[in-house]
């Protein structure tokens, strides 16, 4: 079998189109322009570049977009002190800090300070523990981004046995509780898992999300499944960068049903979904009518 290559890239350019339609209604209809406020801390090119491609696509969108670069010695107080600032003001809908931060800064105060209701990533204590109890939330656009390609290609997930490798905060357990959600038997792996490759071979759905290149092998996959491939993960080969996923790609499409390519899968749906929230997050501040099939 040859897998079906989910196109991440054509799905995130139609959730894009979709984003800006409902931009062009808000402006019209209600006098308003969503508004994305990103804050990087500290200089790292990876994600400089992930923050130059969220603030183009964001102004694409229609919507506005405020960049907020500090130094990698900023204070805890001075970054406590803008995102106050942007919590109060009414231009901004949603706020995102860039993740990793510097270690003298601690992530878990600095997010549980942003506003849950524009807290795009879906980080905040609150929107972890409504999402965890079935309530209305910010859904983490990484996982959410997964939902929807998986959603598209199986139309119902219940019943199917899905793996999810890796338990961080912002990828494994989130999307384990999408996938719960959505009636899935869920299985989450990590580094202390026994047999890893056996837990793998269960899977219908394997969500790859650790940070390892090309750790899964194909043999890995159980024939027919859906693999998406979350890692993101830069390595030099032959004197070049090159962006690897965490599943090794041609063995496990030789055997997959369907499977996201590393670059054009989850990365430009991450950033979509993102677009998506903050459309989310600027109609439920207005108490305006939700867009549809844009959250969970
Ligand atoms: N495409 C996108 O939009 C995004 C991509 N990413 C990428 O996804 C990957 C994961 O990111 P993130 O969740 O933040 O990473 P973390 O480092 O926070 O978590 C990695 C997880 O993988 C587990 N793990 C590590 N080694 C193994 C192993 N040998 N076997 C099984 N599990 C293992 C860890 O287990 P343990 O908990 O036991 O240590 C941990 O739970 C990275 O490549 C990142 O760049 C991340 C965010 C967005
Ligand atoms: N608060 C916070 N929220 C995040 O969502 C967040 C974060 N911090 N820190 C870093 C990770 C990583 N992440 C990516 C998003 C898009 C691509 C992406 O668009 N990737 C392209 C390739 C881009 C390239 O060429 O480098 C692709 O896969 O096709 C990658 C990685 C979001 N993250």
């Amino acid at each position: 079998m040859t897998a079906k290559v989910i196109d991440g890239k054509a799905f995130a350019a139609e959730v894009r189109a979709q984003v800006a339609r409902h931009v062009t209604r808000l402006k019209q209809e209600n006098g308003l322009t969503p508004g994305l406020a990103v804050v990087l801390v500290g200089e790292d090119p990876a994600s400089e570049v992930y923050v130059r491609n969220k603030g183009k696509q964001t102004v694409e969108c229609g919507m506005t977009s405020f960049e907020h670069k500090l130094e990698a010695d900023t204070s805890e107080g001075d970054l406590l002190d803008l995102i106050a600032r942007l919590n109060a003001d009414s231009a901004v809908h949603g706020i995102l800090v860039q993740l990793p931060l510097p270690g003298h800064l601690n992530s878990d105060l600095v997010i549980n300070s942003i506003d849950p209701a524009k807290d795009v990533d879906g980080f905040h204590i609150s929107n972890v523990g409504l999402l965890g109890t079935g309530q209305k939330s910010m859904v983490p656009c990484t996982p959410l981004g997964c939902l929807m390609m998986l959603r598209d290609h199986h139309g119902s997930l219940s019943g199917l046995n899905a793996v999810v490798v890796g338990r961080s905060n912002i990828v494994g357990k989130p999307m384990a509780q999408l996938l719960l959600g959505d009636s899935c038997t869920v299985t989450i792996a990590h580094s202390r898992t026994k047999d890893l490759a056996e837990v793998c071979r269960r899977a219908d759905i394997l969500v790859a999300a650790v940070g390892r290149a090309e750790m899964i092998p194909g043999d890995w996959v159980k024939p027919g499944a859906t693999v998406i491939d979350v890692g993101i993960n830069r390595v030099e080969r032959d004197g070049k960068t090159r962006l690897l996923g965490d599943v090794a790609y041609d063995g496990a499409a030789a055997v997959a049903g369907a499977i996201t390519p590393v670059p054009g899968g989850v990365g430009p749906m991450t950033i979509a979904c993102l677009l998506a929230n903050t459309l989310t997050a600027c109609c439920r501040a207005n108490g305006l009518p939700e867009p549809e099939g844009l959250t969970a």
